[in-house]
């Protein structure tokens, strides 16, 4: 009895997914100096700052592909940087939902194929309510290079929500689109970590979007500064 207790997690309250601790970064000059914060779950984060700040550079790093001059990130109690790289590379595949300009889908396959793959590896089912949100429903038989930018992003992003991460890392998601279906990819975001007790991490330039985060930061002056 007393075991069945420990597995149970409270639902209700909200834990750390993810943790950045003394985090200090430069490549020609200086980026961040001792920067700390912490995602928790169902909360959406979002860095804004001037162009040249350092907002890509901190989300690589907070996501896995960049190790930074100093500092921690600590996942699973453990700092990403430590692990063995088949740990890490776990992780990414599995836990992080990376979703950047540059959209890294297949070019030879089609739409659908494209999230096929992502079923094959994380053994979940395509979404169609999900497709059909993100309007792209009606393109899954068209080849990637025959999609618009727009089509090509909405479909990464299906592809990252298809493999059910618990965190997104979010570089302009909504770069290429107007306004009323950013609004829409921003909603998707939204339910979808809340309904899977998931985080989200938003790199925009795009301040109407950033403020519908639960918290808004600033990189200012090599620091995080916390708006909202
Ligand atoms: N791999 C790299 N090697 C060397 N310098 C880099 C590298 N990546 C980024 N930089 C430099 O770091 C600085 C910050 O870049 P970064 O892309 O993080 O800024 P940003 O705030 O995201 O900018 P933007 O809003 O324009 O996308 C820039 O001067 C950039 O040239």
């Amino acid at each position: 009895m007393g075991e069945q207790l420990d597995n149970i997690s409270p639902i209700t309250e909200h834990t750390t997914l993810l943790e950045a601790k003394n985090l200090s970064h430069e490549f020609d000059y200086k980026l961040f100096e001792n920067i700390n914060f912490k995602v928790k779950t169902q909360e959406s984060i979002s860095i804004i700052g001037m162009s040249g700040s350092g907002k890509s550079t901190l989300l690589n790093i907070l996501s896995s592909l960049l190790k930074p001059k100093s500092g921690e990130i600590i996942y699973n109690n453990k700092d990403l940087y430590e692990l063995k790289k088949k740990e890490l590379l776990n992780i990414r595949r599995e836990d992080f939902g990376i979703i950047f300009q540059a959209h890294y889908l297949f070019r030879g396959f089609s739409a659908s194929d494209n999230l096929k793959i992502a079923t094959l590896l994380s053994q979940e089912e395509v979404d169609n309510e999900l497709l059909k949100k993100l309007n792209i429903e009606f393109v899954l038989n068209q080849g990637v290079g025959e999609l618009s930018g727009g089509q090509q992003q909405r479909l990464s992003i299906a592809r990252v929500l298809t493999k059910k991460p618990k965190i997104i890392f979010a570089d302009e998601p909504t770069g290429n689109l107007d306004k009323d279906t950013a609004q829409i990819v921003m909603d998707t975001l939204f339910d979808y970590i809340k309904k899977n007790d998931a985080a989200l991490i938003l790199v925009t330039h795009e301040t109407d979007l950033a403020n519908q985060c639960n918290k808004v930061y600033k990189l200012e002056n090599l620091q995080l500064k916390e708006l909202k």
